[in-house]
């Protein structure tokens, strides 16, 4: 059934031109289940009344999202300090930045991955300086702490800080996520705030901040150390040496390349890419990155573009073209200058970085794209806050969340500096959800759940919890997992399962997170997940080349498959 209404909804959102679908993220609604919890939407009500009172004097348009600023009177109520960091990769942005939050009584960072986040607290917990972690499936709280580390979308925007540090600002450009990038930048209450990118997001946030009377400065960072375009192309994996780093953009072509590279007896290689989850994508770089491991190679998708410091002493682009979700199209001028950023990072083992492509024809283009300026960004991502839908579902009450959202997506009138965020996956999670007898806060909170509804298996996560969630009010993850039943996958497609099901389990922590007290298995959950994880990477392991007489690593003996069969079965 669950499958049939996927299929539906694939049909239905092709026909109005959404081929597109992102990944919802986990954006932070602690807020605002507390807002509702303790009556704090009081001033919506007034505003309602005031609204249909008839009086005439007041006209509300719930979908003028024009002056975003004002939503976060908190922050506006300062005149912030705020510092841009801004220059290509490797050039110390991040770490200058930090090192304003370590010495600050107060703060919060706030990056575009899970990974940075964790970096960042443990950075600052090392320096003695307590650091809380909060993600949407992670709290690290530490005893004293007035620090936290978060991924953008939990960015606090009800507390003050004295210092607050936003990393890769340039994404208030994305289309999925930018919106949190944009509520980051106007509403963190903070004395200084300290944003981190590229170049091409100043003249925007500029034009932004215009209207919040805060204090704007802009540092312009250098590279630390070189990095040299080779006129050469690797031309033949036998060419590959020990701290190369292939690109490749789907998961097919890395383990192809992995399987090739490996197979000419030289090398062993990590693998990184955007499904593997995080914690497993962490110990395949720290592998990579440790000297004394065997894994000296590695092969990754653009999940490495971001931040992270890697001992990558040459990028090889398998490939200048990637598929966007829409069509097959050359990599931009800035996902090039990010990917080909990550080799040579300073005071790595390689400190001079070295980038190239394994064919000649695809050369031209990596140094046109290395020489060119990124193009300026011309508009943030904006998204009406919860508090506007719930108003305008008040004067519309037979309006589902998908026509809400529909209406929000058609209507909103914004100031030129903005877009509206690209919300098809939410849509199609509305879709599904809508004929729930859920109340609208819950089924804002499924729309912005982390589902990858591209995922068969995690869509159909995502139905079974919001059923069991409308029916019993509890959800157990027993009655739709059977723990003790994951196995060692054998093939590529029982690893795509596996991966689905740490999706599914990753979900259904976050749901506990906000409804805590009707999911309430998050501990097996939890431990799930990390068996999930330690499962991919014996498979990883399993799946490299091993020299006969080089020291083995550590692996189970599990021999059974996972099939197809059994993960229906489990969901
Ligand atoms: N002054 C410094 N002293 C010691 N190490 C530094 C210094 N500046 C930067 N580094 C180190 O250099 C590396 C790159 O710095 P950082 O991550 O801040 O660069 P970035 O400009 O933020 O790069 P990206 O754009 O890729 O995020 C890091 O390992 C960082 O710790
Ligand atoms: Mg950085």
């Amino acid at each position: 059934m669950a499958a049939l209404f996927l299929r539906f909804c694939h049909r239905k959102f092709s026909a109005v031109g959404i081929s597109r679908l992102p990944k919802a993220d986990n954006l932070d609604t602690y807020q605002l289940h507390s807002k509702l919890k303790h009556g704090t939407l009081l001033g919506v009500f007034d505003l309602l009344r005031e609204y249909s009172s008839g009086s005439g004097t007041t006209k509300f348009d719930f979908t003028d999202l024009t002056s975003p600023h004002t939503w976060y009177p908190k922050a506006r109520k300062k005149r912030r300090k705020v510092i841009l960091h801004v220059g290509p990769t490797n050039s110390g942005k991040t770490h200058n930045a930090l090192k304003q939050l370590e010495s600050s009584p107060s703060g919060i960072y706030c990056g575009p991955l899970r990974l940075l986040a964790w970096e960042v607290a443990k950075r600052l917990n090392k320096a003695n300086v307590p650091c809380d972690l909060i993600t949407g499936q992670e709290r690290e709280e530490v005893d004293g702490a007035k620090h936290k580390a978060v991924t953008v979308e939990m960015a606090d925007v009800t507390s003050d800080y004295s210092c607050a540090v936003v990393d890769e600002i340039q994404m208030l450009g994305c289309k999925t996520r930018g919106f949190s990038f944009t509520r980051a930048l106007l509403g963190i209450s903070a004395d200084e705030l300290h944003l981190c990118g590229d170049p091409a997001a100043v003249s925007l946030i500029e034009e932004i901040l215009k209207v919040t009377d805060d204090d704007v400065k802009v540092e312009y960072y250098e590279r630390l150390s070189p990095l040299v375009p080779l006129k050469k192309p690797l031309g033949s994996f036998w060419n590959i040496q020990t701290g190369d780093c292939i690109v490749a953009f789907s998961r097919r072509e890395i383990y192809r390349m992995k399987k090739k590279i490996e197979s000419a007896g030289k090398h062993l290689c990590s693998v990184v890419y955007g499904s593997l989850p995080p914690e497993t994508r962490t110990r395949q770089a720290t592998m990579f990155n440790d000297a004394s491991s065997e894994f000296d190679v590695l092969v990754a998708s653009d999940a490495i573009g971001m931040g992270l410091n890697l001992n990558i002493s040459r990028i090889i682009f398998s490939t200048m073209k990637k598929f966007d979700g829409v069509e097959m199209r050359d990599l931009t001028v800035p996902e090039v200058k990010q990917i080909a950023g990550r080799a040579g990072r300073y005071r790595s083992k390689f400190p001079v970085g070295e980038v190239t492509c394994l064919h000649a024809d695809d050369l031209s283009l990596l140094h046109s794209s290395l020489e060119s300026p990124s193009p300026n960004l011309e508009t943030a991502g904006l998204f009406p806050t919860f508090d506007l839908m719930y108003m305008y579902s008040r004067l519309h009450p037979k309006s589902g969340i998908y026509q809400i959202l529909e209406h929000f997506l058609e209507n909103a009138k914004l100031s030129p500096n903005y877009f509206i965020a690209d919300c098809a996956e939410m849509l199609k999670v509305a879709a599904f959800i809508d004929e729930m007898p859920l109340s609208l806060h819950d089924k804002y909170l499924f729309c912005i759940s982390p589902v990858d509804m591209n995922d068969e298996i995690s869509s159909q996560g995502l139905t079974q919890f919001a059923e069991n969630y409308a029916k019993k009010g509890i959800v157990r993850l027993k009655e739709i997992f059977t723990p003790g039943t994951l196995m060692v996958p054998k093939t590529q497609s029982n690893l795509e399962e596996l991966e689905s099901i740490h999706k599914v389990l990753d979900l259904y922590i976050w749901l506990s997170f906000r409804l805590e007290d009707f999911f309430p298995d998050r501990e097996l959950a939890a431990s799930q997940k990390s068996l999930c994880s330690l499962l991919i990477e014996q498979f990883l392991e399993r799946l490299g080349w091993q020299r006969p007489t080089a020291k083995r690593l550590r692996s189970r003996n599990v021999s059974t498959s996972l099939s197809s069969k059994n993960v229906r079965r489990y969901l």
